[in-house]
């Protein structure tokens, strides 16, 4: 659906997007993570034809970006900015009818595709009122509407829902999450949760090249370190070193077959140990042999993995 290949923007001597090549498949959902600065909205302004781009090429449906054939490119994708700008004075309808006209829409058409969008949207109840009057999450709604009015192959939004509160936060992936069965979607987020929730595929930017991309249930799998964290009572100087004994088992201890560390990058702090599992099943079954073989003060114990976060934190920092 769209191929992104070899994408340079300088801005005066300044590189900000570095040989940044991606592709969305149709009928795909990917999030663009990365921290500020990253060229996360530089790369979806030029993709969606608002900024050229210093070299490489956007293909959209086969037709590759250039200024002379950019309607009819701009005609197979909607593209909702980071903050999108309403005339207050207008209605929501009257807005989504003018947004579909633009798109060369006829009048007829666009008021009935700006009414059934409404009601897609659930803003049925407030198509008559003016635009000045929405909340934050009414007015994302209406952005996403707009950018859907002309029914374009390829959605693209920049960070959809990071100024919004959690009720319209909530709002708006509830609808993503129905948009995204009808649509390919490509958006921007810092919110890694929502992009975890929501998309197939990520592609993390850091200094404006692309540091990691892939389908993310592949990527979860191969970055996946089981971790174990255990909390203890400490009152004594007898628990303190029950404590210290516990974690110079875990860091000696090693697997069996292997002869490899088992538990490794442990981690005390205060009342709590955290260490990475090597293998999750064996640890888990030395582990519990561990501590059925003596009295430790553990008060709780939890298994995690890596979730996106993490995963971010590790690409972004590294
Ligand atoms: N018009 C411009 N002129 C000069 N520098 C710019 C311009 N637009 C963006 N930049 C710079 O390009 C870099 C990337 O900016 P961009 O807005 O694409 O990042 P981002 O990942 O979207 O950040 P954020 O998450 O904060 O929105 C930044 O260093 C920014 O200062």
């Amino acid at each position: 659906m769209l191929q992104v290949e070899q994408l340079d923007k300088q801005f005066g001597r300044i590189k900000v997007i570095d040989n940044i090549s991606f592709s969305v498949p149709a009928g795909r959902c990917v999030a663009m993570l990365g921290p500020n600065g990253a060229g996360k909205t530089t790369t979806l302004r030029i993709i969606s034809g608002l900024l050229q781009a210093t070299s490489g090429q956007v293909t959209l449906g086969g037709i590759a970006y250039s200024p002379k054939n950019a309607d009819q490119y701009k005609q197979r994708m909607g593209y909702l900015p980071q903050n999108p700008q309403f005339f207050s004075w207008m209605s929501g309808l009257e807005f989504l009818v003018f947004a579909g006209k633009l798109h060369g829409l006829s009048a007829s058409i666009a008021k009935k595709k700006a009414e059934q969008l409404m009601e897609q949207v659930g803003l049925q109840l407030a198509t008559k009122k003016r635009i000045g009057s929405y909340s934050g999450g009414m007015k994302q709604r209406l952005g996403i509407a707009q950018a859907f009015i002309h029914e374009p192959d390829l959605l693209i939004m920049d960070e959809p829902v990071s100024a919004l509160d959690p009720i319209g936060r909530n709002e708006i992936m509830a609808m993503l999450q129905q948009l995204k069965r009808k649509t390919t979607i490509l958006f921007s987020t810092h919110v890694l949760h929502d992009a975890e929730q929501l998309c197939d595929d990520i592609i993390i930017v850091k200094e404006g090249k692309i540091a990691l991309q892939g389908e993310l249930a592949s990527l979860k799998e191969k970055y996946d370190e089981p971790l174990v964290r255990m909390t203890f009572s400490i009152a004594t100087d007898h628990d303190k070193g029950k404590v210290k004994q516990l974690q110079r088992k875990l860091v000696t201890a090693v697997q069996p077959h292997s002869k490899e560390l088992m538990f490794v990058d442990c981690n005390l702090e205060t009342e709590t140990l955290s260490c990475k599992m090597t293998d999750e099943v064996i640890g888990k079954q030395m582990l519990w042999e561990l501590l059925a073989s003596d009295t430790y003060p553990v008060t709780d114990l939890q298994f995690t993995s890596t979730n996106l976060e993490k995963l971010f934190m590790k690409v972004v920092t590294a």
